[in-house]
């Protein structure tokens, strides 16, 4: 594990090795039905029930089997001609090198289509496209596992809210807002895993990180030790919704609880979180469906948590709590002992076993040759299709911050065009982190060289941190010899990645030194900003600086895409999907304060376009484009709702869901550019436990290609969960009061307003936590190394930490 671990770090976090230096696990193969011993088992009866197949496996196995085929690194049971099987595999953006997913060092699976962040994606604002993106994935995952490169179970997608700029996993997210995780999440996991109820899942996706992770490593808070105090309500309004979209409303296959605690106790150990929560009020089958630790996250039970007083008891807690698979050795090594002491019984391993080995019959994994998508191939993987899809992921998702008119620029073959800056020529940097090969990389450098004009390129500072101007002379030979200058640079995995949060959301000291002296050229100026979200008030108020881009990690056709909207090729229509705030933000509120409202004792200016008081310096949902766009709302079927005639009318089994009004928008293009439209809707008004938010998105939709001139309509269908609000105790309250449906055109808002009359009524009743819970004593040790993650300096541990002692 440790020598296997160590390689696919590197590789997962983009620690400076490339992705072809990693080799996955070699996979098992499929189990032979036919003539193999397990043939005679009911688990290769295709007609029987998946759980009652699962079940018959599990009851072959011994005791000692049993535990040994609880890590993510399972050894199969060779007696029963049962496979090994690797059960991580990654595929953030495409399928990604890791412990499960082993790429051709050339020729075929030497590469698979990788896609822009998630980050980019959601500033698309079009849950088609995340669909048809996951079937890509899934399809190119499938033909993968067909020749032994990837298992069937992949722990993707990140979705836990990007609540702090800071955060350095923000990148995997789709941005920060909860109604859209939940919305691009239920579109996402359908594409990976082939449907919400699939005859055979396609794959197996797994929601991580549950729940209310999202800091690395702050100010010496690490992930590993961090207990997060959140409150109910919060968690209910914001921490959580895209994880019950995944179970309750998406069917995924698979959760991942988290390397830190929350309210006291770690996440993989906790009972009423995985089970009181998760299983039982979201109803996410007992039997099918599975949760696996973070990787080594059962150890950090132990040490640094100190939430248990023995290794054993750690294991025993997690697979108590309901964490099915370790990714690890913790459990195969501790819970013998476990076992012996009588801390866990065969029935609780034995469930967990089942979940494991329905999601495997759910793949159609002991279903032999002929089974669903056994006829993928090498020719099913970066297609012409899938190409297509990359490139115009990366093109909906860029988004437009400035233009004083120069764009789009019309650049032909005579055209002189400086391309500079530190992602001038990005390869590697444009996948942001969880990459695999791509199939190729086409940087802005090459795309601006494919236009035809004449191109002068310079890199511009060195690294992020790099203080020195030795590279900076050429920098200037291209911008004097060029008519237009081109400026791409911004973060990259360097400065913002897992283990690693941000110091600061300025850009880099050289970047803006370079790019002010670049503006003094008065020449026409573009800046492309990439990465995630810095402060560009500098840029903005520079009337040299004529257009900012903003770019994300745009993947494998990152380059093309830029290029394509800088000329007009494609018209803009990406929004941020997360507030860009100013610099000074960070000195405002501690990374670790887990509240999203402003709090006068605290300081704090609150959180996210809801709550943040400050001025933001691009709020969530901007977005320029080339066009000009107004849009008006159809009149809604009344102007006041009884809540309890809406509620009698409501027949679903969770209220949140039943229908509201299904609001049409009306949106002109009222310039004469062709242009996507992302019509984005806000509810806004003093109604439910203050303070407010400042408003939510309630529903969005992409409409496509809106001719100059031309209008198309977009359905935002509302439910009750829209207009509802949380109680203190996280119950989800329908409240009487005053509303505002707002549709942000920028600068124009449209607006219409109604009232909820009568009593608030309860749309949810949140299961509470046990009172009195252990909570982590003061922490009198550092903890710092650990032998297969190797990111830490070993500083003191009071205990030694070698497994198996
Ligand atoms: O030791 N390693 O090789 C290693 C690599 C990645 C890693 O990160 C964790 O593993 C990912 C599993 O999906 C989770 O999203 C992330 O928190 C944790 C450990």
């Amino acid at each position: 594990m440790a020598a296997l671990l160590s390689l696919s770090a590197l590789a997962l976090l983009g620690a400076g090795a490339s992705a072809q230096t990693f080799q996955g696990t070699a996979q098992g193969g499929f189990p032979d039905c036919v003539n193999g011993p397990l043939s005679n088992n009911t688990v290769c009866d295709k007609s029987a029930d998946p759980i009652a197949r699962a079940k018959a496996l599990v009851a072959a196995f011994t005791v000692a089997e049993k535990l040994n085929l609880t890590g993510n690194n399972s050894p199969g049971v060779p007696r029963l001609g049962l496979p090994v099987y690797q059960w991580w595999q990654e595929a953030l953006h495409g399928v990604a090198s890791s412990p499960g997913v082993t790429f051709n060092a050339s020729g075929q699976f030497d590469s698979a289509t990788s896609f822009p962040q998630p980050i980019l994606m959601g500033a698309a604002f079009d849950d088609e496209l995340i669909q048809s993106v996951a079937e890509v994935v899934s399809t190119e995952a499938r033909a993968f596992n067909n020749y032994g490169r990837a298992g069937l179970d992949f722990w993707t997608p990140n979705i836990n809210p990007y609540r702090d700029p800071r955060w350095g996993r923000g990148q995997e997210t789709p941005g920060e807002d909860p109604y859209h995780l939940s919305s691009y999440v239920h579109a996402l996991i359908n594409g990976l895993q082939g449907g919400e109820d699939p005859e055979i899942r396609k794959i197996t996706a797994t929601c991580k990180h549950f729940a209310g992770y999202d800091i690395e490593s702050w100010n010496g808070n690490l992930r590993y030790q961090n207990d997060v105090q959140i409150s109910q309500r919060d968690l209910v309004e914001y921490y959580l919704p895209s994880f019950r979209s995944c179970a309750r409303d998406s069917n995924v296959g698979a959760f991942m609880c988290t390397y830190s605690a929350l309210n006291g106790v770690p996440t993989c150990a906790d009972p009423w979180l995985l089970n009181d929560v998760l299983r039982e009020h979201w109803n996410w089958t007992n039997e099918e469906q599975w949760v696996t630790s973070d990787c080594d996250s059962i150890q950090n039970i132990f040490l640094p948590h100190n939430f248990s007083d023995t290794r054993q008891g750690a294991a025993a807690a997690a697979l108590n709590a309901g964490t099915d698979l370790d990714c690890g050795t913790y459990y195969q090594h501790h819970l013998p002992l476990a076992y012996s002491e009588g801390l866990i019984n065969q029935t609780t391993v034995d469930q967990s076993l089942v979940r494991l080995y329905t999601s495997l019959v759910r793949t159609g994994y002991f279903d032999g040759p002929n089974a669903m998508y056994r006829n993928l191939t090498w020719s099913d993987v970066g297609t012409t299709h899938a190409q297509q899809l990359a490139l115009k992921a990366a093109e909906e998702g860029i988004t437009l911050l400035k233009n004083d008119g120069l764009l789009p620029l019309s650049i032909t073959n005579g055209t002189k065009i400086a391309v500079i800056g530190s992602w001038a020529n990005a390869t590697q940097q444009m996948q942001g982190n969880y990459y695999g090969v791509p199939t190729y990389l086409h940087s802005p450098l090459y795309a601006a060289q494919q236009t035809g004009a004449q191109v002068f390129y310079a890199g511009g500072p060195g690294g992020q941190g790099d203080p020195t101007t030795d590279h900076w002379l050429p920098v200037w030979t291209a911008a004097e010899k060029a008519d237009i200058i081109l400026y791409v640079g911004g973060l990259d995995i360097s400065v913002e990645a897992e283990g690693m949060d941000r110091e600061t959301i300025n850009w880099t000291g050289a970047q803006v030194d370079i790019i002010g002296e670049l503006a003094m050229y008065g020449k026409p100026m573009v800046l492309a900003q990439m990465g995630d979200q810095l402060d560009n008030t500098p840029f903005v108020n520079n009337p040299n600086i004529s257009a900012i881009l903003w770019g994300g990690y745009p993947g494998q056709d990152g380059g093309v895409a830029l290029l394509n909207i800088i000329t007009g090729k494609v018209a803009p229509a990406g929004r941020l999907p997360v507030t860009q705030y100013p610099a000074h933000y960070i000195s405002d509120i501690p990374m670790t304060d887990m509240t999203l409202r402003p709090n006068e004792t605290t300081g704090s200016p609150g959180r996210t376009y809801k709550w943040y008081n400050g001025t933001a310096v691009f709020e969530f949902g901007y977005g320029m484009h080339y066009t000009k766009f107004t849009a008006d709302i159809s009149p809604l079927s009344k102007s006041s709702y009884d809540i309890a005639s809406l509620l009698s009318g409501c027949t679903e089994s969770y209220k949140d869901r039943c229908a509201f009004e299904n609001i049409a928008v009306n949106v002109h293009n009222t310039g004469n550019i062709t242009s996507d439209y992302s019509a984005l809707g806000f509810i806004a008004g003093q109604f439910g436990p203050s303070p407010y938010p400042k408003k939510s998105l309630v529903n969005y939709q992409r409409l496509h290609s809106i001719a100059g001139g031309a209008s198309q309509t977009a359905t935002l269908n509302l439910t009750l969960g829209s207009l509802a609000r949380i109680d203190d105790h996280g119950n989800t309250y329908l409240y009487p009061g005053d509303y505002a449906l707002m549709i942000d055109t920028m600068p124009e808002l449209t607006m219409v307003n109604f009232t909820l009359t009568g009593n608030p009524a309860c749309l949810d009743e949140w299961p509470q936590p046990p009172s009195g819970g252990p909570t982590i004593p003061p922490s009198d040790y550092f903890y710092g190394g650990y032998g297969s993650r190797g990111e830490f300096p070993v500083i003191a541990a009071s205990e030694e930490l070698a497994p198996g002692a």
